[in-house]
């Protein structure tokens, strides 16, 4: 039998129309410390979402939440898949989540030195293999076929990120922007629906971080997913995101646009200091 879009619906959970991802009432505590408590908060589809918070708010805990790698104590992390059918990640593992078309960027770069930028990009695609690694070890026709279109997909991404020309070069000696960009790069190639950055501007100078400023607007635009992101750099954060949650204690303080947060009074006494 096969389901209707309607029952496929009727029997997921419930998100709301243009949403795409949901964190819905998630609690976790390590030892006697709640660092993350009954947070509710959602971003919806093709949105650059931020979240901010002091140092030890909860923001990573967030993430990792969400992908899986902490199980949360309780709550749901709601998620729309390409066909529309809404998912619990709760109930898979990260590599599940992965796949599911979710993926996210480490504030430490993890290129390999010796390997040409466009090499770079294909390591961890591998995830997305649809043949066996028996047939990759072997080189069968079938796997070299997805290999090509692999190579072909890492160009255009290279292509995107205007890294063409530096394609065949060793990541080793590299600037930081460029080595930025294939980290994100890495998660252009797994066709993503949702990007999840870990203080992308860190370490960024000036025309690095409006390069990156671009760089999100186009992804957003030109792959049509959605970006959530954590950072301490308030200025980039209010350039970029659509709305944002700022977080104290594991606790959500408040979600707006850039202007409601800058304009709230608990945030600024939080993070932005009272003045
Ligand atoms: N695996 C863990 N074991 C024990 N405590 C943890 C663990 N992960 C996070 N915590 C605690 O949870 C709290 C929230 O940490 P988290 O790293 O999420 O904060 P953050 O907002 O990301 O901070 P920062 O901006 O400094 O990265 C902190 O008190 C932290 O020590």
């Amino acid at each position: 039998m096969t389901l209707t879009k309607e029952a496929v619906h009727k029997e997921s959970p419930d998100l709301k129309e243009g949403v795409l991802l949901e964190c819905r009432d998630i609690s976790i505590s390590f030892g006697g410390i709640r660092a993350v408590s009954d947070l509710t908060f959602d971003v919806r589809e093709n949105e650059v979402y931020g979240i901010i918070g002091p140092n030890g708010a909860g923001k990573t805990t967030v993430f990792n939440i969400i992908t899986q790698f902490y199980k949360a104590d309780s709550g749901a992390v709601l998620f729309r898949e390409a066909n529309g059918n809404v998912i619990d990640l709760v109930s898979l593992k990260t590599p599940q989540v992965v796949r599911k078309g979710l993926v996210r960027s480490f504030q430490n770069i993890e290129l390999i030195r010796d390997l040409s930028l466009a090499d770079n990009l294909l390591v961890g695609a591998h995830i997305h293999f649809e043949t066996s690694v028996f047939s990759q070890m072997l080189r069968l026709p079938a796997a070299r076929r997805e290999e090509r279109v692999l190579r072909e997909k890492a160009m255009q991404v290279l292509s995107f990120l205007g890294l063409t020309d530096r394609a065949d070069q060793l990541a080793a000696g590299q600037p930081y922007g460029v080595l930025k960009k294939i980290e994100l790069g890495r998660a252009l190639l797994s066709d993503p629906r949702l990007i999840i950055l870990d203080e992308p501007a860190a370490g960024l100078n000036d025309t690095e971080t409006e390069d990156l400023t671009g760089l999100v607007h186009a992804i957003k635009k030109d792959y049509n997913c959605s970006i959530l992101l954590i950072e301490h750099d308030m200025r980039f954060v209010m350039d970029i995101c659509q709305r944002i949650c700022a977080m104290s204690f594991g606790k959500k303080l408040a979600v707006g646009t850039p202007e409601e947060i800058r304009a709230h009074p608990a945030v600024q006494e939080a993070y932005l200091g009272e003045e």
